[in-house]
């Protein structure tokens, strides 16, 4: 079976820093090893250094302004672990059309193109940014509207720590189609082929609007009542953006990669703390006296995000 894929453009990760890193590209473009590469400082606009805000406070599943306090200690004191080496990965689907490829290259490349040109199979692009002041990576999976080539793209579902669903603001077609995809879970198409490849509970949903620019201010909100409200039922956030004018675009993807950051720390620590070496089979040793002491700031208590 031929794969389609393409990989990351090569300005964004060379290959004098692949090979540095540890990364063979190999022939097909497909990276072999999760490190990241060793490059210059990520660029300003990829710097996060606040809780990035939510498109509105109606679609949006948590208002915290700050960091988790867990991450930003650990932050603080560089203790991540192996988070800034790591690439998280954010897979995009939607039906064909939706522009799933145009709004990964509005973000990645700065760069629009009004000509239709259908995804085939998949493709990815890797975008370094600092959070916090640790360096993270997101590998963003564009996937295949089209029909025939969704079994493709489903072998490349796992792992993911993100999933947007996308659809056209001005063909609520297909927000009719997300819903019913998301109505006739377990078993519908896309959504299924994602949330299935990945642990209940471990993908952040995002509900994502686009073509924006299409639309008036007025029908804009009209059809984001019915997108709010699936997206409340789906526990997604939910944004619309532009990827001709770029409104919201770099917003949205702070959004994903501040989100997904936190998670990924907190799991982190959770591993961590979860892995403390043990002597012998544990119930031979007695400790004398008073355990010292642990600061609950320290201690990870549940991944949960809010
Ligand atoms: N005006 C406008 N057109 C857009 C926008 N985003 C995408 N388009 C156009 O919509 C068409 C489809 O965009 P794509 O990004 O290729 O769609 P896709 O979802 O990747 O399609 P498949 O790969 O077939 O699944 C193209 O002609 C784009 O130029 C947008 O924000 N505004
Ligand atoms: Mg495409």
């Amino acid at each position: 079976m031929v794969i389609a894929l393409r990989g990351p453009r090569q300005d964004a990760v060379p290959e004098a820093d692949a090979a540095a890193a540890g990364i063979d590209f190999g022939t097909s473009g497909r990276m072999r090893s999760s490190l990241v590469p060793l490059g210059p400082p990520v660029s300003q606009d990829r710097v996060i250094t606040s809780f990035p805000k939510c498109y509105t406070p109606a679609a949006c599943l948590q208002l915290r302004e700050h960091f988790h306090g867990q991450v930003s200690i650990a932050c603080q004191r560089r203790s991540t672990g192996t988070v800034g080496l790591r690439l998280s990965k954010v897979v995009v689907v939607g039906d064909l059309y939706v522009g799933k490829t145009s709004l990964i290259r509005r973000f990645c490349r700065n760069v629009f193109d009004r000509n239709y040109k259908a995804t085939i199979g998949v493709d990815f692009e890797i975008e370094r940014f600092e959070v916090a002041g640790i360096p993270y990576s997101l590998q963003i999976w564009d996937t295949a509207g089209q029909e025939k080539f969704k079994c493709i793209a489903s072998a490349y579902y796992r792992g993911a720590q993100v999933i947007i669903t996308t659809f056209d603001l001005t063909d609520l077609q297909t927000l009719d189609h997300t819903r019913q995809v998301w109505d006739s879970w377990p078993l519908g198409q896309w959504l299924e082929d994602a949330l299935q490849e990945n642990e209940p509970g471990t993908c952040f949903l995002f509900l994502v609007g686009t073509k924006k620019d299409l639309l008036s201010g007025a029908a804009c909100e009209q059809a984001e009542v019915e997108a709010v409200r699936l997206a409340n039922e789906m526990e997604a956030e939910y944004w619309s953006v532009s990827a001709k004018t770029g409104e919201n675009v770099k917003a949205f993807f702070s959004r994903v990669a501040a989100l997904a950051f936190e998670r990924s720390v907190l799991q982190d620590l959770e591993r961590r703390s979860s892995a403390w070496p043990q002597v012998g089979n544990g119930d031979l040793i007695r400790m004398e006296g008073h355990p010292p002491e642990t600061q609950d700031s320290e201690r990870p208590s549940s991944l949960g995000c809010c």
